[in-house]
């Protein structure tokens, strides 16, 4: 299978390290014991047609409540008639598929796609798989991604038709965002802010194409690390596998896999710009030995140079621009193996 990526040849030293692996007598018992015995949890299941103008206003009304408080306490929810055509949904499946499964040789070639070069705020190339800088199993991701700037699409060589599906999918998952973002201000009490709309845009989101291989070593690996996203909102579009958990009341609890559904979770820019009410929840996927599993992620971000300050007040983090948070995180992830994140701006 030219597609998969050499885990087992580029990674020999780290995976004969047995005593590494995710929790066994040498490594954390608590860890251990968590991953044996993870419970399934059913996230919050909001349907979106309540939102249209011509329903009742009592509907539309609890609508945005159950958004705003499933954002509030386990910072994911899952929506269903959120207006993003079946058929988009499809396609961009199909295409997922597709590119994965083009010979790995060609996926890691630096000029694939014709996607930009490494810049000071995104310095990784456009295809990654495991981690270059892994020093122990822990470290190591089971899976392959694309993360694409949708500014830098039309740029794209090649299929023709995956770009323009990919530009159709962009513009319908930033509209959706944006009337998530907008309901969630007004959860905050801001009314009729224009913030969203100003600086963000479906030009400066990002999608993240993930892949993750058969893994023979699913007990000491994982497929994602545990981590949040560096966004403000991430619609994520998985296939019916699972495989991911996320952090609730300090355990980890596996997501029951609606395919049908798209999973909006916080980031790390809501959280801040909401003072904290809104929680940019950790989250991690599980590496399998049988099945393969897709998924993609699209994420809501605005300008490099926009100001992330919240409008309540008094502010938990001191304000600061999207660029400056992107290059301290990779600053972070390059020392120490862990972004660090928003404890970065916490005002003392
Ligand atoms: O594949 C998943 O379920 C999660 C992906 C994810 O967390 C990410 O791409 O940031
Ligand atoms: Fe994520």
């Amino acid at each position: 299978m030219d597609f998969e990526p050499p885990f087992q040849e580029n990674y020999k030293t780290l995976l004969k390290n047995k005593s590494d692996k995710l929790g066994d007598e040498n490594g954390d018992r608590q860890q251990q014991s968590q991953l044996m015995l993870i419970e399934h949890c059913e996230l919050p299941l909001i349907d979106l047609s309540h939102l249209k103008i011509r329903g009742s206003s009592v509907a539309r009304a609890k609508c945005k409540q159950d958004i705003v408080e499933a954002a509030g306490k386990w910072g994911f929810f899952q929506i269903v008639n959120h207006g993003v055509p079946t058929e988009t949904l499809e396609s961009m499946k199909h295409e997922q598929t597709k590119l994965f499964r083009l010979p790995f040789q060609k996926k890691a070639e630096l000029s694939f796609l014709n996607l930009p070069s490494p810049s000071s705020s995104s310095p990784t190339k456009s295809y990654r798989w495991a981690n270059p800088q892994a020093t122990c199993l822990k470290q190591l991701p089971w899976s392959e991604a694309f993360h694409i700037p949708l500014a830098s699409i039309s740029r794209m060589k090649g299929n023709e038709n995956f770009r323009v599906t990919m530009e159709t999918y962009g513009m319908a998952l930033a509209n959706l965002a944006a009337s998530i973002a907008v309901i969630l201000a007004e959860g905050l009490g801001v009314k009729g802010t224009d913030y969203f709309e100003e600086n963000c845009m479906s030009s400066t989101c990002f999608l993240r194409m993930n892949r993750y291989p058969l893994c023979p070593l699913a007990s000491q690996v994982f497929g994602l690390m545990p981590h949040t996203d560096t966004d403000f909102l991430t619609v994520l579009c998985q296939d019916k596998v699972g495989g991911l958990q996320l952090m609730e009341g300090g355990r980890w609890v596996s997501v029951n896999p609606n395919p049908n559904a798209l999973l909006v979770n916080i980031g790390d820019l809501f959280e801040a710009w909401s003072n904290g009410v809104y929680k940019s929840v950790k989250h991690r996927v599980m590496a399998s030995q049988e099945v393969e599993r897709f998924s993609m992620a699209f994420f809501y971000c605005p300008f490099n140079h926009t100001s992330i300050e919240s409008p309540l007040k008094p502010a938990l983090y001191r304000s600061f621009s999207f660029e400056e948070y992107t290059v301290q995180v990779h600053r972070d992830v390059q020392a120490t193996g862990d972004k660090v994140g928003l404890s970065r701006f916490l005002i003392q």
